[in-house]
């Protein structure tokens, strides 16, 4: 089994490209989709310059629906979603997300991160089912309606897995952080989108 990694960005002009780049070190990533979800900076030119399949989707649809637009087009098996503002992002973390579902000791992996930045550590310490670098056998993706739940997606993906009774995988991703919304935004916008990320969790958590 392959794998198709497929990437949502919205607005990621600074980091996106790196992620592209680390992703053709890895010989079992046969394809690379990056979705732009309706950006307004150079994420779909960055995208394409470092060589990545990109679907340039025209208005902002939220992270799920994303997502979903990229495994629609994805090829293989095995699908491994990234954010596209990780920090620290090696060939040998995407290598110990994969392996475990392309050995099949598990249907899922989940990546936390660790030692990265204090923040960032701690809200994966937090909250490690709300992590966006996973792989997935994509055969089981299919059942789930992930396109409208926005930023609830990672509670909708982990509630299914939990009530599917899925082999699921924790794996440190060691020296990774990503950019935090305050830092993309600044500090009023940032926590604004903040909050209204965690309404879009907290609907799935209800749900
Ligand atoms: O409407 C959105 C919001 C976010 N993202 C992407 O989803 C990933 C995770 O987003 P994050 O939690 O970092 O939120 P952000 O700080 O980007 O709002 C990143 O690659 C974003 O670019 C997306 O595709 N659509
Ligand atoms: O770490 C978090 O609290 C949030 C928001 O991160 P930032 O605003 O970028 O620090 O990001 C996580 O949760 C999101 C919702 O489930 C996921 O989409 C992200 O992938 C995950 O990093």
């Amino acid at each position: 089994m392959s794998v198709s990694a497929v990437i949502p960005a919205y607005n990621e002009e600074k980091t996106v490209g790196e992620i592209v780049r680390v992703l053709h070190e890895v010989p079992q990533v046969k394809e690379i989709i990056v979705v732009s979800d309706g950006s307004t900076d150079r994420t779909v030119e960055v995208a394409r310059n470092a060589g990545a399949k990109v679907i340039a989707l025209t208005q902002n649809t939220g992270k799920g629906a994303a997502m979903m637009a990229g495994v629609r087009e994805a090829k293989y098996g095995v699908i491994l979603f990234l954010d596209a503002d990780l920090i620290g992002l090696t060939a040998a973390h995407v290598v110990d997300l994969i392996n475990p579902v392309l050995l099949d000791e598990a249907d899922m992996t989940v990546g936390i991160f660790e030692r990265g930045r204090i923040a960032t550590d701690l809200a994966q310490d937090l909250a490690p089912f709300l992590s966006g670098q996973r792989a997935i056998k994509k055969c089981i993706l299919h059942d789930i309606d992930l396109e409208p739940a926005r930023f609830g997606v990672e509670v909708a993906i982990t509630r299914y897995a939990s009530e599917r009774g899925w082999r699921v995988k924790e794996v440190l991703l060691e020296d990774m952080s990503h950019i935090m919304k305050e830092e993309k935004l600044g500090l009023l916008r940032g926590f604004w989108a903040r909050l209204k990320m965690y309404w879009e969790i907290a609907k799935y958590i209800r749900y």
